[in-house]
């Protein structure tokens, strides 16, 4: 059986456990249920703490884990990430009143506010710079108003939560964090279990990503199609009964669907549909 640690809370949670879902994996019903087998799969699933996942994949203890790369960074748990799952996604920051510090060069002797001590320490060590570090557990914004710090560091999604508190962000991110899959420090993928589980959540990333695209075209023009439908490897030509056309068939990116097909048009193809992609392995 695979062991893998899912997040129990927060925002990993939700579409953690839905994407295991379109992978085809049975996922609990009941938020308080904490462990999960998916006999059929040869899975079993422990509902974590986010902040813990990485501890227990890196002890070895769990094969494989679902958490954000900031969280990971953070807990200096001997884990890696093996594939990105695009969820989830923000970016880590320094944030203040305005006229406090204007970048981190700045922040000597003053003290920082942050749910990551771990990732904000040793950016600061990085950065040669000598400030403290006050671990706070959430609601870091509040921790300037209150004066526990001068200068907080958190999770920027779209930095309203920074805005409504009248604080604005200092320097370049610390970091730009998604969800991601980690397993131990030197594991490798070569198992064939853990390679079968990222096959599966590929396949659920593609099938996201991307449509399937038909269309009709006059043979002359199937170069100039093909230049705008190259597809993943190579797409699928076959003749129609009407000798000078043919039918092509190509997988294309979901964002960029509907201008490909009005270029398709302006080209002269016809019967152009695009038809979503359940799952997939490549
Ligand atoms: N607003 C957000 N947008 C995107 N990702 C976020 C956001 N808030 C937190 N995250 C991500 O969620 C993970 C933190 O999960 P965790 O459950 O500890 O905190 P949370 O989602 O803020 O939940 P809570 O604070 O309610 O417990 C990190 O990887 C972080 O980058
Ligand atoms: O840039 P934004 O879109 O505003 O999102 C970022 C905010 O979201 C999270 O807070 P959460 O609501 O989870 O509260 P917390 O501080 O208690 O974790 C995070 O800690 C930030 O405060
Ligand atoms: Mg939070």
């Amino acid at each position: 059986m695979l062991r893998i640690a899912v997040p129990n809370k927060g925002s990993l949670s939700e579409p953690a456990s839905e994407m295991l879902h379109e992978a085809g994996y049975r996922q609990r019903k009941d938020r308080r249920e904490l462990v999960l087998v998916d006999s059929d799969n040869s899975v079993e699933f422990f509902f974590l703490r986010p902040r813990d996942i990485a501890v227990y994949v890196g002890s070895g203890k769990l094969d494989i884990g679902i958490t954000g790369r900031d969280l990971l960074l953070d807990s200096g748990a001997n884990a890696e990430e093996i594939l990105q799952l695009g969820f989830a996604g923000s970016t880590f920051r320094y944030a203040t009143r305005p006229g406090t510090a204007k970048d981190v060069s700045e922040f000597g002797g003053m003290t920082v506010a942050t749910s990551f001590p771990g990732l904000v320490s040793s950016h600061l060590a990085d950065k040669g710079v000598d400030a403290s570090v006050v671990r706070l557990d959430g609601a870091v914004e509040t921790a300037i108003q209150l004066g526990v710090a001068e200068i907080i560091a958190d999770v920027v999604e779209t930095g309203t939560t920074l805005r409504n508190a009248g604080l604005e962000i200092i320097s370049e991110p610390i970091l730009h964090s998604e969800a991601v899959v980690i397993r131990r420090a030197g594991a490798g993928t070569d198992d064939p279990k853990v390679q079968q589980f990222l096959r599966r959540m590929q396949g659920v990333l593609v099938a996201r990503r991307y449509v399937m695209m038909d269309y009709d075209i006059r043979a002359e023009r199937l170069e100039s199609a093909v230049a705008l439908t190259p597809g993943l490897e190579s797409p699928t030509v076959s003749p129609l009964h009407d000798q000078g056309w043919v039918a092509v068939r190509s997988m294309v990116r979901t964002k960029e669907a509907q201008r490909i097909m009005d270029d398709l048009y302006e080209l002269g193809a016809r019967a152009i549909l695009t038809t979503g992609i359940h799952a997939c392995r490549l």
